[in-house]
């Protein structure tokens, strides 16, 4: 059996997604994400230039041999670009194994584990006011799990606050728009908002918060403390984990539970956290992490210390990313809970797929592959578009994380 054809079909339905779809000697193809946020392009490239034409004659079937080619072959390791390049092969090959097994994907990585996947889904308020309301509306659907974000009064565009109600796209300008920060601020705002949330609602749903790498080891530990009496399910990225070092001086002052990973690429970004046990999810997912391949020696190195996964589902990642992380979630002994923010039915119906969501949580069908397809004649209708995520500054103008 040999790959024939590998096509990166970039389009933009609403938000840009590029696909890498593999075609085969025996009729059967296979579709892979490999969309990176605001710095789509360079992915484009990277699998034009340098990966498809390695990919024409060979035997799609030997999905670890490609994986280990295209990470060690390059010699140049790691990073957002390779391994989207590399996670969107994977990704389109397990689809191609499964197609040809006759099986929905969750069957070749080992199984069922449990029937429904439990996603929290975005609440956003420009204050606490609207947040509080905005949960309820979540908890009106049946989510079981949902992620609260505020803006805080004084900061210009705090992370997380959506322009519409279901659908939260931070990716929406053709230059990165500046927005504010202030962590004093920040830090005597939001443990109000889950004051509030906890009072107004109780303690039977699961609620989460993104502090997207704004704070110090040092101020995440005294959110992380403040936050304590209201249960979270998570509280992540409340540090940036370039050192995952920092992560021990949180652990040491909070029992609030830890989630960090949505922008690591590999295992090696996350082995001394979980090996020293100082997260409690671990967020990688499977076109951030270099595909299924990868993403499942993660999630079996955090099992062996009690983490559990987390996958990262913003919009930026498309629904063939979300199809696989659902096969994946469906099989995954340490499952934690899946992030489900909600693509535009443009994005639906380029992408058309065969999950669905009921009360809270999502499932996958029976398909086989990984369920998602691509509608080309319709993506061809939506060009790419530039589209740059926010940059943030403090008050007097300093850079700072967004
Ligand atoms: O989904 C989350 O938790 C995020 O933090 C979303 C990110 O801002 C988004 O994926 C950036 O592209
Ligand atoms: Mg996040």
């Amino acid at each position: 059996m040999k790959i024939t054809a590998a096509r990166v079909i970039v389009t933009c339905p609403g938000r840009n997604f590029v696909t890498l779809k593999i075609e085969t000697d025996q009729g059967v193809y296979g579709i892979g994400d490999a969309t990176l946020n605001g710095r789509e392009l360079s992915v484009v490239a990277y699998l034009q230039e340098h990966v498809v034409p390695c990919l024409i004659g060979m035997d799609p079937r030997r999905i670890e041999d490609i994986w280990q080619y295209l990470y060690r072959g390059a010699y140049w390791r790691r990073g957002p670009v390779t391994m989207r390049a590399i996670a969107a092969v994977d990704m389109a090959l397990w689809d191609i194994k499964a197609k040809m097994a006759g099986m929905p994907l969750y069957q070749l990585l080992g199984g069922r584990s449990r029937d429904g996947i439990m996603v929290y889904g975005h609440a956003n308020g420009s204050d606490i006011a609207e947040t509080v309301e905005a949960v309820g509306h979540y908890i009106d659907m049946g989510y079981k799990a949902i992620r609260a974000q505020t803006g805080v009064p004084g900061i210009k565009d705090a992370y997380g606050v959506g322009r519409g109600k279901l659908y939260y796209e931070p990716a929406d300008a053709s230059l990165p728009s500046v927005t504010g920060w202030d962590t004093r601020k920040a830090l005597n705002y939001v443990p109000k908002m889950f004051e509030e949330l906890r009072k107004t609602y109780g303690f039977d749903h699961h609620l989460l918060h993104d502090g997207h790498h704004r704070y110090t080891p040092q101020e995440a530990a005294n959110l992380g403390k403040m936050l304590e009496p209201y249960q979270l399910f998570w509280l992540e990225d409340c540090t940036p984990a370039e050192n995952q070092e920092a992560f021990r001086l949180v652990r040491q002052h909070t029992v609030t539970p830890l989630a960090v990973g949505e922008i690591f690429n590999t295992i090696w970004d996350a082995k001394d956290l979980i090996q020293n046990q100082l997260i409690d999810y671990i967020r990688a997912t499977v076109v951030g992490a270099g595909g299924l391949t990868h993403l499942r020696r993660i999630a079996d190195l955090a099992s062996m210390y009690q983490i559990r996964t987390g996958c990262h589902g913003a919009t930026d990642l498309s629904p063939v990313t979300m199809g696989c992380a659902l096969h994946f979630d469906t099989w995954v002994p340490n499952f934690g809970i899946q992030e489900y923010m909600r693509h535009t039915e443009e994005t639906d119906a380029v992408f058309p797929h065969d999950y669905w969501f009921e009360k809270g949580e999502l499932f996958v069908g029976e398909t086989p592959g990984h369920g998602v397809d691509i509608d080309e004649k319709l993506a061809a209708k939506y060009p790419y578009k530039p589209a740059y995520l926010p940059v943030a500054r403090l008050e007097d103008g300093t850079m700072w994380n967004w």
